[in-house]
C-alpha cells in the first residue's frame, strides 16, 4: 500500500484530483468508480479547478458509483444521484448517459444488481475512489460474518445511519436500506484510492490498514488488493505506527 499522509486538507483534495485528472489524459476512455458522502467534495472540485486549468475532457469517460439508497428518486437532494450531478457531472464534459448509479428505485431490486453486476464485468473499473465508514464500512459494505462480492441491497447499521442524519432533516428520514457494489466488485478495479479524514476516523483507519484482514472491518480487505493508495489526512494516520507494519513512511506528506 501507498500510504501518503497530509497535513493541509487542500493538498490532499488536490493530490487525489491530480491522480483522477492524470488517469484521464493518459487514458482517455478510462472508466471510474466514483463514491460519495462528506470525503470527496473537496476532491471533485479540485478535480472540476484542474480539468478547466488543464483542458482534461471527461467526453469518453465512464463512471460507476458504488452506492445509492433504496427509496430515493435522482431528484431527491440527499439522493447519491443528485450528489453527483451536483459535485461533480454537471460541471464537466462527460456525457450523462455515461454516469452510471446504482437504482434505487429499480421495481426489482435484485434484478437491478445483477444488471449492475453485468455492466461492471463488461467495463473494470480502472481506479476507484473509496471513503471510509467509521465502522470500516466501504461503500455500503457494512461489517458482518459474510461479505457479498457482486452488487446487492444491503440493511444499514443505525451507526451509519446515524452517521449520514447530518445530510437528511431527521434520523427518521434516513433510508434503511441501500444498493452497494460488493467488495468482490470493489477489489476488481485495477488500482484503489482510499481517502480518509478526521481524528473521528483514526481507529478504523488503523484498523483497515494494520489489523487483520476480516469481514468485521469491510475495508481491511483492500490489504489483500496489490494496488491501493491512500491519501490521509494527519488525524486520520494519528494511530498509524511511523514506519510500521502498515507500509508507510511517515509524513510521506504532500507530493
Ligand atoms: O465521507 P463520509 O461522509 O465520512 O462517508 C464515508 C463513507 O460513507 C458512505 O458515504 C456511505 O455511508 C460511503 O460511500 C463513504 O465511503
Amino acid at each position: 500500500m501507498d500510504i501518503r499522509i497530509f497535513e493541509d486538507n487542500q493538498e490532499l483534495d488536490q493530490a487525489a484530483a491530480r491522480l483522477i485528472a492524470d488517469l484521464a489524459k493518459a487514458k482517455p476512455d478510462a472508466v471510474l468508480g466514483l463514491a460519495t458522502g462528506s470525503t470527496p467534495v473537496g476532491i471533485y472540485r479540485s478535480l472540476i479547478e484542474t480539468a478547466a486549468a488543464e483542458r482534461v475532457s471527461f467526453k469518453r469517460i465512464t463512471t460507476y458509483n458504488l452506492d445509492e439508497y433504496v427509496g430515493l428518486t435522482p431528484d431527491n437532494e440527499q439522493s447519491y444521484a443528485y450528489y453527483m450531478n451536483q459535485h461533480l457531472f454537471s460541471k464537466i464534459d462527460i456525457p450523462l448517459n455515461q454516469t452510471f448509479l446504482p437504482d434505487g428505485m429499480a421495481d426489482d431490486l435484485d434484478a437491478f444488481c445483477a444488471k449492475y453486476d453485468r455492466m461492471l464485468e463488461s467495463a473494470r473499473v480502472d481506479l476507484q475512489l473509496l471513503g471510509l465508514g467509521h465502522n470500516g464500512h466501504i461503500g455500503f459494505n457494512e461489517p458482518d460474518r459474510e461479505l457479498t462480492a457482486g452488487t446487492h441491497v444491503v440493511t444499514l447499521d443505525e451507526a451509519t445511519r446515524e452517521a449520514n442524519a447530518r445530510f437528511f432533516a431527521s434520523l427518521d428520514e434516513v433510508p434503511k436500506q441501500a444498493v452497494t457494489m460488493g467488495v468482490g466488485s470493489i477489489l476488481k478495479a485495477a488500482r484503489i484510492l482510499l481517502v480518509v479524514r478526521g481524528a473521528d476516523k483514526a481507529e478504523v483507519v488503523k484498523r483497515a490498514l494494520s489489523g487483520p484482514v476480516t469481514t468485521d472491518c469491510p475495508a481491511s480487505l483492500l490489504q489483500l488488493h496489490a494496488d491501493v493508495t491512500v491519501l490521509l489526512d494527519k488525524e486520520a494516520a494519528s494511530l498509524l505506527a511511523p514506519g510500521g507494519n502498515q507500509g508507510c513512511s511517515p509524513f510521506a506528506s504532500a507530493m
